[in-house]
Protein backbone atom coordinates (compact mmCIF):
# COMPACT_ATOMS: atom_id res chain seq x y z
CA UNK A 1 0.00 0.00 0.00
CA UNK A 2 1.25 3.27 -0.73
CA UNK A 3 0.80 5.14 2.14
CA UNK A 4 3.09 7.88 1.49
CA UNK A 5 1.94 11.49 0.83
CA UNK A 6 3.25 12.85 -2.45
CA UNK A 7 2.40 16.10 -3.15
CA UNK A 8 0.70 16.64 -7.01
CA UNK A 9 0.70 19.71 -9.57
CA UNK A 10 -2.36 20.08 -11.80
CA UNK A 11 -2.00 22.80 -14.27
CA UNK A 12 -5.61 23.64 -15.98
CA UNK A 13 -3.81 25.86 -18.54
CA UNK A 14 -6.05 28.42 -18.40
CA UNK A 15 -6.32 30.10 -21.60
CA UNK A 16 -9.73 29.90 -23.93
CA UNK A 17 -12.80 29.01 -22.40
CA UNK A 18 -15.45 26.23 -23.90
CA UNK A 19 -17.51 29.77 -25.11
CA UNK A 20 -14.22 31.18 -27.11
CA UNK A 21 -13.18 33.58 -24.38
CA UNK A 22 -9.96 34.25 -24.23
CA UNK A 23 -8.63 34.58 -20.74
CA UNK A 24 -4.85 35.02 -21.60
CA UNK A 25 -2.67 36.35 -24.07
CA UNK A 26 -0.10 34.82 -25.85
CA UNK A 27 2.63 36.36 -23.39
CA UNK A 28 1.66 33.31 -21.01
CA UNK A 29 2.58 30.99 -23.22
CA UNK A 30 6.60 30.99 -22.99
CA UNK A 31 5.75 30.63 -19.34
CA UNK A 32 3.76 27.93 -19.08
CA UNK A 33 6.03 25.98 -21.84
CA UNK A 34 9.37 26.60 -19.57
CA UNK A 35 8.15 26.72 -16.12
CA UNK A 36 4.47 24.76 -15.04
CA UNK A 37 4.60 22.08 -17.93
CA UNK A 38 8.08 20.75 -17.17
CA UNK A 39 6.65 20.73 -13.20
CA UNK A 40 3.17 19.65 -13.96
CA UNK A 41 2.00 16.04 -12.76
CA UNK A 42 -0.67 16.44 -15.19
CA UNK A 43 -2.14 18.74 -17.67
CA UNK A 44 -5.81 19.30 -18.70
CA UNK A 45 -5.99 21.75 -21.66
CA UNK A 46 -9.44 21.75 -23.67
CA UNK A 47 -8.54 21.45 -27.50
CA UNK A 48 -8.07 25.17 -28.23
CA UNK A 49 -5.38 25.42 -25.47
CA UNK A 50 -3.73 22.06 -26.62
CA UNK A 51 -3.74 23.78 -29.82
CA UNK A 52 -2.31 27.23 -28.52
CA UNK A 53 0.67 25.41 -26.67
CA UNK A 54 1.83 23.55 -29.35
CA UNK A 55 1.41 26.75 -31.66
CA UNK A 56 -0.59 24.35 -34.04
CA UNK A 57 -4.02 23.95 -36.33
CA UNK A 58 -7.44 23.88 -34.59
CA UNK A 59 -7.51 20.02 -33.36
CA UNK A 60 -10.83 18.44 -35.65
CA UNK A 61 -10.30 14.60 -34.70
CA UNK A 62 -9.47 12.03 -31.74
CA UNK A 63 -6.47 11.31 -33.45
CA UNK A 64 -5.11 14.79 -33.23
CA UNK A 65 -6.01 14.51 -29.85
CA UNK A 66 -3.51 11.64 -29.30
CA UNK A 67 -1.06 13.74 -31.46
CA UNK A 68 -1.62 17.03 -29.48
CA UNK A 69 -1.03 14.66 -25.98
CA UNK A 70 2.16 13.17 -27.05
CA UNK A 71 3.86 15.92 -28.48
CA UNK A 72 2.46 17.75 -24.76
CA UNK A 73 4.19 15.25 -23.01
CA UNK A 74 7.11 15.98 -24.65
CA UNK A 75 7.22 19.19 -22.80
CA UNK A 76 7.60 17.93 -19.17
CA UNK A 77 4.18 16.68 -17.52
CA UNK A 78 3.89 12.78 -16.71
CA UNK A 79 0.00 13.01 -17.75
CA UNK A 80 -1.56 14.82 -20.64
CA UNK A 81 -5.42 14.98 -20.60
CA UNK A 82 -6.65 16.49 -24.03
CA UNK A 83 -10.37 17.39 -23.39
CA UNK A 84 -12.18 16.84 -26.43
CA UNK A 85 -15.66 18.41 -24.95
CA UNK A 86 -15.51 20.95 -28.22
CA UNK A 87 -14.61 18.24 -30.50
CA UNK A 88 -17.12 19.09 -33.75
CA UNK A 89 -19.47 16.08 -34.60
CA UNK A 90 -18.98 13.83 -31.54
CA UNK A 91 -21.95 12.15 -29.82
CA UNK A 92 -19.93 11.45 -27.19
CA UNK A 93 -17.35 13.79 -24.98
CA UNK A 94 -14.27 12.38 -24.87
CA UNK A 95 -11.04 12.96 -23.39
CA UNK A 96 -7.76 11.55 -24.13
CA UNK A 97 -4.98 10.52 -21.71
CA UNK A 98 -1.73 9.72 -22.25
CA UNK A 99 0.45 8.17 -19.44
CA UNK A 100 3.54 8.81 -21.73
CA UNK A 101 3.10 4.69 -22.97
CA UNK A 102 -0.43 4.50 -23.76
CA UNK A 103 -3.33 6.62 -24.30
CA UNK A 104 -6.97 6.18 -23.59
CA UNK A 105 -9.99 7.38 -24.33
CA UNK A 106 -12.22 8.79 -22.10
CA UNK A 107 -15.81 8.64 -23.25
CA UNK A 108 -19.16 10.19 -21.17
CA UNK A 109 -21.97 10.95 -22.81
CA UNK A 110 -22.51 14.49 -24.23
CA UNK A 111 -25.18 16.38 -22.08
CA UNK A 112 -27.10 18.74 -23.67
CA UNK A 113 -26.99 22.14 -21.80
CA UNK A 114 -26.35 25.69 -21.63
CA UNK A 115 -24.69 25.17 -17.86
CA UNK A 116 -20.90 24.41 -19.09
CA UNK A 117 -19.38 27.49 -17.43
CA UNK A 118 -16.52 26.13 -15.14
CA UNK A 119 -16.66 22.52 -16.12
CA UNK A 120 -13.09 22.73 -17.10
CA UNK A 121 -11.68 24.17 -13.71
CA UNK A 122 -14.06 21.71 -11.64
CA UNK A 123 -12.67 18.87 -13.47
CA UNK A 124 -8.88 20.10 -12.14
CA UNK A 125 -9.93 20.22 -8.64
CA UNK A 126 -11.92 17.49 -8.93
CA UNK A 127 -8.39 15.51 -10.27
CA UNK A 128 -6.69 17.05 -7.46
CA UNK A 129 -9.03 16.19 -4.81
CA UNK A 130 -8.88 12.76 -5.87
CA UNK A 131 -4.67 13.01 -5.54
CA UNK A 132 -4.80 14.34 -1.97
CA UNK A 133 -7.07 11.70 -1.12
CA UNK A 134 -4.95 9.09 -2.46
CA UNK A 135 -5.64 7.95 -5.64
CA UNK A 136 -3.50 7.54 -8.55
CA UNK A 137 -3.61 9.35 -11.79
CA UNK A 138 -6.01 7.21 -14.06
CA UNK A 139 -8.62 6.64 -11.24
CA UNK A 140 -8.64 10.05 -9.95
CA UNK A 141 -9.25 11.71 -13.99
CA UNK A 142 -12.19 8.99 -14.21
CA UNK A 143 -13.78 10.18 -10.94
CA UNK A 144 -13.48 13.56 -11.91
CA UNK A 145 -14.47 12.66 -15.67
CA UNK A 146 -17.64 11.26 -14.17
CA UNK A 147 -18.09 13.99 -11.16
CA UNK A 148 -18.17 16.77 -13.99
CA UNK A 149 -20.71 14.49 -16.30
CA UNK A 150 -23.40 13.53 -13.43
CA UNK A 151 -23.26 17.66 -11.97
CA UNK A 152 -23.62 18.56 -15.47
CA UNK A 153 -26.76 16.51 -16.43
CA UNK A 154 -27.74 17.26 -12.65
CA UNK A 155 -27.96 20.45 -13.78
CA UNK A 156 -28.78 20.79 -16.82
CA UNK A 157 -32.29 22.87 -16.85
CA UNK A 158 -31.65 25.08 -13.89
CA UNK A 159 -31.72 28.79 -14.81
CA UNK A 160 -28.61 31.15 -13.36
CA UNK A 161 -28.52 34.54 -15.01
CA UNK A 162 -29.22 35.82 -18.41
CA UNK A 163 -25.98 34.94 -20.39
CA UNK A 164 -25.75 32.19 -23.20
CA UNK A 165 -23.66 30.21 -21.00
CA UNK A 166 -24.63 29.72 -17.26
CA UNK A 167 -23.24 27.58 -14.32
CA UNK A 168 -23.31 24.42 -13.65
CA UNK A 169 -24.51 22.88 -10.03
CA UNK A 170 -20.84 21.46 -7.85
CA UNK A 171 -22.85 20.51 -5.21
CA UNK A 172 -25.64 19.04 -6.79
CA UNK A 173 -25.07 15.89 -4.62
CA UNK A 174 -26.08 17.83 -1.26
CA UNK A 175 -29.48 18.74 -2.79
CA UNK A 176 -30.63 15.73 -4.30
CA UNK A 177 -34.35 15.38 -3.96
CA UNK A 178 -33.50 16.94 -0.73
CA UNK A 179 -32.48 14.03 1.49
CA UNK A 180 -29.33 13.81 3.07
CA UNK A 181 -26.44 12.46 0.58
CA UNK A 182 -25.31 8.62 2.44
CA UNK A 183 -22.20 8.32 0.27
CA UNK A 184 -19.58 10.16 -1.37
CA UNK A 185 -19.83 10.78 -5.26
CA UNK A 186 -17.25 8.27 -6.87
CA UNK A 187 -15.11 5.76 -4.77
CA UNK A 188 -12.89 6.52 -1.91
CA UNK A 189 -9.91 3.57 -2.54
CA UNK A 190 -9.01 4.29 0.95
CA UNK A 191 -12.58 2.82 2.02
CA UNK A 192 -11.17 -0.84 1.19
CA UNK A 193 -8.41 -0.59 4.20
CA UNK A 194 -10.32 -2.88 6.33
CA UNK A 195 -13.28 -5.00 3.65
CA UNK A 196 -15.75 -6.85 5.48
CA UNK A 197 -17.33 -9.91 3.53
CA UNK A 198 -19.89 -11.73 5.14
CA UNK A 199 -20.90 -15.14 5.16
CA UNK A 200 -24.17 -16.74 5.59
CA UNK A 201 -23.01 -20.06 6.34
CA UNK A 202 -20.63 -18.63 9.03
CA UNK A 203 -23.60 -16.59 10.78
CA UNK A 204 -25.78 -19.68 10.74
CA UNK A 205 -23.43 -21.25 12.68
CA UNK A 206 -22.53 -18.76 14.97
CA UNK A 207 -26.62 -18.38 15.51
CA UNK A 208 -26.85 -14.62 14.78
CA UNK A 209 -28.46 -12.33 12.22
CA UNK A 210 -26.60 -10.81 8.95
CA UNK A 211 -27.64 -7.41 10.68
CA UNK A 212 -25.95 -7.98 14.23
CA UNK A 213 -23.09 -9.39 11.98
CA UNK A 214 -22.32 -6.38 10.04
CA UNK A 215 -23.34 -4.24 13.08
CA UNK A 216 -20.47 -5.50 15.13
CA UNK A 217 -18.12 -5.51 11.82
CA UNK A 218 -18.61 -1.41 11.27
CA UNK A 219 -17.98 -1.17 15.60
CA UNK A 220 -14.83 -2.53 15.05
CA UNK A 221 -13.42 -0.50 12.14
CA UNK A 222 -14.62 -2.30 9.03
CA UNK A 223 -14.38 0.24 6.24
CA UNK A 224 -16.64 -1.22 3.84
CA UNK A 225 -18.55 -4.01 3.97
CA UNK A 226 -20.16 -6.70 1.20
CA UNK A 227 -22.91 -9.16 1.77
CA UNK A 228 -21.58 -12.60 0.03
CA UNK A 229 -24.62 -14.87 0.78
CA UNK A 230 -24.41 -17.62 -1.33
CA UNK A 231 -27.16 -19.74 0.50
CA UNK A 232 -29.76 -17.15 1.17
CA UNK A 233 -33.14 -17.11 -0.39
CA UNK A 234 -33.37 -14.01 -2.75
CA UNK A 235 -36.33 -12.45 -0.74
CA UNK A 236 -34.40 -13.26 2.58
CA UNK A 237 -31.36 -11.96 1.35
CA UNK A 238 -33.11 -8.98 0.20
CA UNK A 239 -34.87 -7.93 3.26
CA UNK A 240 -31.20 -8.32 5.02
CA UNK A 241 -29.98 -5.80 2.34
CA UNK A 242 -32.61 -3.70 2.86
CA UNK A 243 -31.52 -3.81 6.50
CA UNK A 244 -27.52 -3.23 6.16
CA UNK A 245 -28.29 -0.55 3.75
CA UNK A 246 -29.29 1.71 6.51
CA UNK A 247 -27.34 0.22 9.24
CA UNK A 248 -23.60 1.13 6.49
CA UNK A 249 -25.10 4.44 5.47
CA UNK A 250 -26.13 5.60 8.97
CA UNK A 251 -22.18 4.78 9.80
CA UNK A 252 -21.28 6.19 6.14
CA UNK A 253 -19.77 2.84 5.17
CA UNK A 254 -20.64 1.86 1.67
CA UNK A 255 -22.07 -1.50 1.39
CA UNK A 256 -21.83 -3.80 -2.03
CA UNK A 257 -23.46 -6.61 -2.59
CA UNK A 258 -21.80 -10.02 -4.15
CA UNK A 259 -22.99 -11.46 -7.29
CA UNK A 260 -26.25 -10.40 -7.51
CA UNK A 261 -27.29 -7.48 -9.44
CA UNK A 262 -30.38 -7.69 -9.01
CA UNK A 263 -30.48 -7.28 -5.23
CA UNK A 264 -27.72 -4.40 -5.74
CA UNK A 265 -30.94 -2.63 -7.48
CA UNK A 266 -33.56 -2.93 -5.31
CA UNK A 267 -32.02 -1.82 -1.78
CA UNK A 268 -29.73 0.85 -3.87
CA UNK A 269 -26.96 -0.65 -2.25
CA UNK A 270 -23.48 1.05 -3.53
CA UNK A 271 -22.48 -1.49 -5.53
CA UNK A 272 -21.21 -4.74 -6.49
CA UNK A 273 -18.61 -7.52 -6.44
CA UNK A 274 -18.41 -9.34 -9.35
CA UNK A 275 -16.13 -12.06 -10.53
CA UNK A 276 -14.72 -13.88 -13.40
CA UNK A 277 -17.99 -15.88 -13.95
CA UNK A 278 -20.50 -13.73 -12.70
CA UNK A 279 -22.24 -10.88 -15.11
CA UNK A 280 -19.47 -9.49 -16.63
CA UNK A 281 -18.22 -5.75 -15.11
CA UNK A 282 -19.23 -3.97 -18.26
CA UNK A 283 -22.68 -5.06 -18.36
CA UNK A 284 -23.05 -4.69 -14.43
CA UNK A 285 -21.58 -1.16 -15.41
CA UNK A 286 -24.21 -0.12 -17.48
CA UNK A 287 -27.05 -1.93 -15.47
CA UNK A 288 -26.05 -0.09 -12.38
CA UNK A 289 -25.19 3.60 -13.70
CA UNK A 290 -21.83 5.74 -13.80
CA UNK A 291 -22.55 6.55 -9.94
CA UNK A 292 -22.22 2.79 -8.27
CA UNK A 293 -18.98 0.88 -7.16
CA UNK A 294 -18.58 -2.01 -9.08
CA UNK A 295 -14.86 -4.50 -7.89
CA UNK A 296 -13.94 -7.73 -9.83
CA UNK A 297 -12.06 -10.36 -8.79
CA UNK A 298 -9.29 -10.52 -10.79
CA UNK A 299 -6.17 -13.33 -10.30
CA UNK A 300 -3.92 -11.88 -13.29
CA UNK A 301 -2.65 -9.01 -15.03
CA UNK A 302 -5.05 -10.13 -18.50
CA UNK A 303 -8.08 -9.40 -15.81
CA UNK A 304 -6.75 -6.41 -14.21
CA UNK A 305 -6.76 -4.59 -17.24
CA UNK A 306 -9.90 -5.58 -18.77
CA UNK A 307 -11.94 -4.82 -15.51
CA UNK A 308 -10.37 -1.25 -15.81
CA UNK A 309 -11.58 -1.05 -19.33
CA UNK A 310 -15.25 -2.14 -18.17
CA UNK A 311 -15.40 0.39 -15.89
CA UNK A 312 -14.77 -1.23 -12.67
CA UNK A 313 -13.70 0.61 -9.65
CA UNK A 314 -11.60 -1.59 -7.64
CA UNK A 315 -9.87 -5.10 -7.70
CA UNK A 316 -10.14 -8.00 -5.18
CA UNK A 317 -6.85 -9.88 -5.67
CA UNK A 318 -6.10 -13.76 -4.41
CA UNK A 319 -6.66 -15.84 -3.18
CA UNK A 320 -3.15 -14.73 -1.17
CA UNK A 321 -3.33 -17.25 0.93
CA UNK A 322 -5.18 -21.03 1.07
CA UNK A 323 -8.15 -20.68 2.12
CA UNK A 324 -11.32 -22.94 3.91
CA UNK A 325 -14.14 -19.97 2.78
CA UNK A 326 -14.18 -20.71 -1.24
CA UNK A 327 -13.59 -23.87 -2.81
CA UNK A 328 -11.25 -24.69 -5.11
CA UNK A 329 -9.69 -21.59 -4.91
CA UNK A 330 -6.34 -20.96 -6.93
CA UNK A 331 -3.82 -19.20 -4.38
CA UNK A 332 -1.82 -16.48 -5.97
CA UNK A 333 0.10 -15.93 -2.74
CA UNK A 334 2.23 -12.52 -1.73
CA UNK A 335 3.93 -12.76 -5.39
CA UNK A 336 0.96 -13.10 -7.57
CA UNK A 337 -0.66 -10.28 -5.89
CA UNK A 338 2.16 -8.02 -6.24
CA UNK A 339 2.19 -8.79 -9.57
CA UNK A 340 -1.29 -7.72 -10.27
CA UNK A 341 -0.52 -4.76 -7.94
CA UNK A 342 1.92 -3.10 -10.14
CA UNK A 343 0.21 -3.90 -13.03
CA UNK A 344 -3.57 -2.69 -12.34
CA UNK A 345 -4.48 0.97 -13.36
CA UNK A 346 -7.37 0.18 -10.58
CA UNK A 347 -6.76 0.27 -6.47
CA UNK A 348 -6.33 -3.15 -5.15
CA UNK A 349 -7.62 -5.20 -2.85
CA UNK A 350 -6.07 -8.70 -1.16
CA UNK A 351 -8.41 -11.50 -0.61
CA UNK A 352 -7.82 -15.21 0.73
CA UNK A 353 -7.15 -16.38 4.22
CA UNK A 354 -5.63 -13.65 5.03
CA UNK A 355 -6.26 -12.70 9.31
CA UNK A 356 -4.72 -10.59 12.21
CA UNK A 357 -1.71 -12.43 11.97
CA UNK A 358 -0.54 -12.27 8.46
CA UNK A 359 -2.24 -8.99 7.54
CA UNK A 360 0.62 -7.56 8.59
CA UNK A 361 3.31 -9.09 5.58
CA UNK A 362 0.67 -8.09 3.39
CA UNK A 363 0.31 -4.57 4.08
CA UNK A 364 3.92 -4.43 4.62
CA UNK A 365 4.65 -5.19 0.85
CA UNK A 366 3.30 -1.35 0.50
CA UNK A 367 3.13 -2.56 -3.49
CA UNK A 368 1.62 0.17 -5.65
CA UNK A 369 -2.07 0.48 -5.57
CA UNK A 370 -2.97 -1.97 -2.95
CA UNK A 371 -5.31 -0.18 0.02
CA UNK A 372 -6.44 -2.84 2.26
CA UNK A 373 -7.70 -6.35 2.97
CA UNK A 374 -10.56 -8.48 2.34
CA UNK A 375 -11.69 -10.96 5.30
CA UNK A 376 -14.51 -13.51 5.51
CA UNK A 377 -13.25 -16.13 8.41
CA UNK A 378 -11.13 -13.97 10.11
CA UNK A 379 -13.87 -11.63 11.21
CA UNK A 380 -17.32 -13.90 10.52
CA UNK A 381 -16.11 -17.21 11.75
CA UNK A 382 -15.03 -16.71 15.25
CA UNK A 383 -17.33 -15.75 18.45
CA UNK A 384 -16.64 -12.17 18.93
CA UNK A 385 -16.81 -10.13 15.59
CA UNK A 386 -16.34 -6.69 17.12
CA UNK A 387 -12.92 -7.78 18.90
CA UNK A 388 -11.78 -9.59 15.53
CA UNK A 389 -12.41 -6.19 13.48
CA UNK A 390 -10.58 -4.59 16.30
CA UNK A 391 -7.65 -6.87 16.48
CA UNK A 392 -7.18 -7.03 12.53
CA UNK A 393 -7.83 -3.30 12.70
CA UNK A 394 -4.91 -2.27 14.98
CA UNK A 395 -2.64 -4.65 12.93
CA UNK A 396 -3.39 -2.89 9.92
CA UNK A 397 -3.32 0.66 11.47
CA UNK A 398 0.70 -0.20 12.43
CA UNK A 399 1.37 -1.79 9.53
CA UNK A 400 0.38 1.21 7.18
CA UNK A 401 2.45 3.48 10.18
CA UNK A 402 5.39 0.98 9.78
CA UNK A 403 5.12 1.79 5.90
CA UNK A 404 5.07 5.64 6.49
CA UNK A 405 7.93 5.70 8.51
CA UNK A 406 9.64 3.32 6.21
CA UNK A 407 8.68 5.69 3.21
CA UNK A 408 10.21 8.71 4.81
C1 LIG B 1 -13.27 -8.21 -2.39
C2 LIG B 1 -13.57 -9.50 -3.05
N1 LIG B 1 -12.64 -10.06 -3.82
C3 LIG B 1 -12.90 -11.23 -4.43
C4 LIG B 1 -14.12 -11.87 -4.26
C5 LIG B 1 -14.44 -13.14 -4.97
O1 LIG B 1 -15.47 -12.99 -5.93
P1 LIG B 1 -15.82 -14.22 -6.92
O2 LIG B 1 -14.58 -14.58 -7.61
O3 LIG B 1 -16.97 -13.85 -7.73
O4 LIG B 1 -16.21 -15.36 -5.92
P2 LIG B 1 -17.47 -15.37 -4.93
O5 LIG B 1 -17.17 -14.46 -3.80
O6 LIG B 1 -18.67 -14.89 -5.69
O7 LIG B 1 -17.57 -16.76 -4.50
C6 LIG B 1 -15.05 -11.25 -3.44
N2 LIG B 1 -16.25 -11.79 -3.21
N3 LIG B 1 -14.76 -10.07 -2.84
C1 LIG C 1 -14.51 -14.85 -1.51
C2 LIG C 1 -13.10 -15.10 -1.81
N1 LIG C 1 -12.53 -14.76 -3.00
C3 LIG C 1 -11.26 -15.11 -3.08
C4 LIG C 1 -10.39 -14.88 -4.24
O1 LIG C 1 -9.24 -15.31 -4.24
O2 LIG C 1 -10.87 -14.23 -5.16
S1 LIG C 1 -10.70 -15.84 -1.68
C5 LIG C 1 -12.21 -15.72 -0.97
C6 LIG C 1 -12.53 -16.20 0.39
C7 LIG C 1 -11.93 -15.33 1.45
O3 LIG C 1 -12.33 -15.81 2.65
P1 LIG C 1 -11.36 -15.89 3.90
O4 LIG C 1 -11.05 -14.50 4.29
O5 LIG C 1 -12.17 -16.61 4.94
O6 LIG C 1 -10.16 -16.67 3.48
MG1 LIG D 1 -18.94 -14.04 -7.54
Amino acid sequence: MNFQFEAALVVDPVMVSTSGDVLAGPSILAEFREELLPMADIITPNLKEASALLGCQQLKTVSDMRSAAKLLHEMGPRYVIVKGGDLPDSLDAVDVFFDGQDFYELRSSRIKTRNTHGTGCSLASCIAAELAKGSSMLPAVKVAKRYVETALDYSKDIAIGNGTQGPFDHIFRLKSNGQKSHRQVGFNPSDLFLYAVTDSGMNEKWGRSITDAVKAAIEGGATIVQLREKDAETHKFLEAAKACCEICHSHGIPLLINDRIDIALACDADGVHVGQSDMPASVARTLLGPEKIIGVSCKTIEQAHQAWIDGADYIGCGGVYPTNTKANNLTVGLEGLKTVCKASKLPVVAIGGINASNAGSVMETAVQNLKGVAVVSALFDRECILTETRKLHAVLKTAASMTLQRTH
